[in-house]
């Protein structure tokens, strides 16, 4: 963990002197000394994980068995759903993948007492060039898929960056990226579902069939039937990203110059931005080309290269700087450093020495992270660390930038605008007519005097609620039920719920995903 908070002094004594379980020599050396345990085990861990796991899908996808079994694999998934009928709808049911390998900070309780129906499908199944599609099952991660599309010159128009998202979790929670200003969230890329509904049928549900349950899915958090494939849009994948970095020196300079590149400049295909201080920040824009201006390409994905977010800060203060990226490496340039999360577990991860020597064999994979973590580490990041993705409009990102300022004071913000289309579901804009928004993800140790994790949280979602935004539900949720509805327009989702018969079969979404719900 970083050393210093708050009020100057070192996490590690503050939870040292508050916590007498962790004064034990073990709860010492973790807290301490995680980074042992994470460069000479989990490393080499995650990485055996990653080259089987993508050696398997290439071998898959080249003999292109995946298609043939997908039927085989979504009957099991039907005959699950019929026997839990049989046995008396006795308890609702969930995915029964492991609460470790989700991306979320949490371990869901349910899993323990929930009917745990296994939806193993992780194939990519098929990529159609006249149609622009691509069919996946829903464990297919984002790693997966662009090792998938990116060499035969394809890539979906949203690449959410960390590897180990899912299709499947980005669909029945959310999914955001820096192409997100042009075309929306994860779901509205997403042309079809199909699912195994309560009653042990299949259904697929698109813009023009079943459309209401369409609508429905995104949020839903796999409450109203099991997803068991996705068609999503493709687009040409070109070579290489023309990355621009502008430099901001105040905090309505930053707001202006982000508004104006995601609203005014139409040619940009992505936009984010970084802040270091309330009022130092990098505005980044960059469009796909297929060829490099000679001494500017930045392959930045090399092991020796410095975490992304280091780069961007070196450009503060400068002039406009342009450079060249391989497409691949710019989907996952904060991939190596997990944002800037990495500098806790690594505090030395950046430094040159270690690059060189080791880098080739990072990131540690955030499944790992979680299941090794223990008790300890958890509850050091539980009342030290802040962990969340508020998603408001364009039009308050100043005071929302404040707000996280009076009540964190987090740096780098992960600024990432996009786009709301008007539609039915969960989110609605509160015009009524298609809006910009902006994610602000805030990922580390407080820096404030008064940091509490559950009454900092609900000050701030209560900030997000009085301007329409919305939470990130991978994040810890404290709002009420009666807050919780009036974030997110239930509906469309009670009618799919009566509709489907899904009362006794799933957990409702709070259910689900409020703190009381997560371990
Ligand atoms: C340590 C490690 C990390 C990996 N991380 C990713 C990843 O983040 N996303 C993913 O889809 N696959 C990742 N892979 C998988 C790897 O890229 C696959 O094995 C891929 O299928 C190999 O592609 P290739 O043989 O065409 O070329 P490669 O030479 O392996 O790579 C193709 C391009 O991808 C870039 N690249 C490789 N790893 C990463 C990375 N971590 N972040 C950004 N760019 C990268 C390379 O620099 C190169 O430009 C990782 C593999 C290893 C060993
Ligand atoms: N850049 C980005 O957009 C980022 C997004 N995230 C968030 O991470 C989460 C995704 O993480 P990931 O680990 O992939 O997913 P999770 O395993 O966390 O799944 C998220 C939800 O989707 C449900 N779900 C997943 N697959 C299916 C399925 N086949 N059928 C029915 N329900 C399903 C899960 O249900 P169940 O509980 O029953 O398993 C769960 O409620 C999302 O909430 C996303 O918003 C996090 C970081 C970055
Ligand atoms: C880009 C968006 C929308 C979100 C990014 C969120 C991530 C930065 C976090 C999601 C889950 C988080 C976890 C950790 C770090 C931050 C995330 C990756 C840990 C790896 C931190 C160390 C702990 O021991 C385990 C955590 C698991 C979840």
């Amino acid at each position: 963990m970083s050393n210093k908070t708050k009020n100057g002094h070192g996490v590690q004594e503050e939870i040292h002197n508050k916590n007498p379980a962790e004064k034990s020599w073990l709860a010492y050396i973790l807290i301490h000394y995680r980074w042992v345990f994470v460069c000479f085990f989990l490393l080499p861990l995650s990485l055996v994980y990653d080259i089987y796991h993508l050696a398997r899908s290439w071998v898959i996808f080249k003999l292109n068995s995946a298609p043939k079994k997908h039927d085989e694999r979504v009957k099991f998934v039907q005959q699950q759903v019929r026997e839990w009928n049989q046995q008396g709808r006795s308890t609702p049911m969930c995915t029964a993948r492991p609460g470790w390998q989700t991306i979320s900070f949490r371990q869901p309780k349910y899993k323990k007492t929930l009917f745990n129906v296994k939806v193993n499908l992780i194939d990519v199944l098929e990529i159609d060039t006249e149609k622009k599609t691509v069919r996946v099952e829903p464990l297919v991660s984002m790693g997966q898929l662009s090792a998938t599309l990116n060499p035969l010159g394809w890539t979906i128009p949203i690449l959410p960056e960390m590897d180990d998202l899912t299709v499947g979790g980005l669909i029945m929670g959310t999914g955001i990226e820096t192409s997100s200003h042009k075309h929306g969230l994860f779901q509205h890329i997403c042309v079809s579902y199909e699912l195994v509904m309560a009653d042990g049928s299949a259904v697929k549900c698109s813009k023009e069939e079943n459309s209401d349950l369409y609508y429905a899915i995104p949020w839903s958090y796999g409450t109203l039937g099991f997803l068991t494939a996705v068609e999503i849009e493709i687009i040409p994948a070109l070579q290489f990203v023309r990355l621009e970095y502008q430099s901001v020196s105040s905090l309505d300079e930053a707001c202006r110059v982000f508004q104006e590149q995601t609203l005014k400049d139409e040619n940009n295909q992505f936009v984010e931005g970084l802040m270091f201080s309330l009022n130092r920040g990098v505005i980044m824009t960059a469009n796909m080309v297929n060829s490099a201006e000679p001494g500017k390409l930045n392959v930045i994905s090399r092991w020796y290269k410095p975490w992304f977010f280091k780069h961007v800060e070196s450009f503060w203060g400068q002039e406009p700087h342009v450079e060249y990226i391989p497409t691949r490496d710019y989907f996952h340039r904060h991939s190596r450093s997990i944002f800037w999360e990495i500098q806790d577990i690594i505090p030395f991860g950046n430094h040159p020495v270690f690059r060189y020597l080791f880098g080739w064999m990072v990131p540690p994979k955030v499944s790992l992270l979680k299941l090794t973590q223990g008790e300890t580490v958890k509850e050091l990041y539980e009342n030290n660390h802040f962990i969340q993705d508020m998603l408001v409009p364009m039009t308050t990102l100043k005071d929302a930038l404040l707000c996280f300022e009076k009540e964190v004071k987090i740096y780098p913000v992960w600024l990432c605008p996009f786009k709301l289309p008007m539609a039915p579901g969960m989110l609605r804009s509160p015009s009524g007519k298609q809006e910009m928004y902006v994610d602000i993800g805030t990922y580390g140790v407080p820096k404030v005097n008064n940091f509490h994790p559950v009454e900092t949280t609900r000050r701030v979602e209560s900030f997000v609620r009085s301007v329409n935004g919305f939470q990130m539900l991978y994040a810890d949720s404290y709002m009420t039920e009666a807050e919780f509805h009036s974030m997110f327009d239930h509906t469309l989702y009670n009618q799919m719920r009566k509709k489907y018969d899904c009362d006794k079969a799933f957990p409702r979404v709070y259910g689900k995903v409020s703190r009381a719900a997560r371990d």
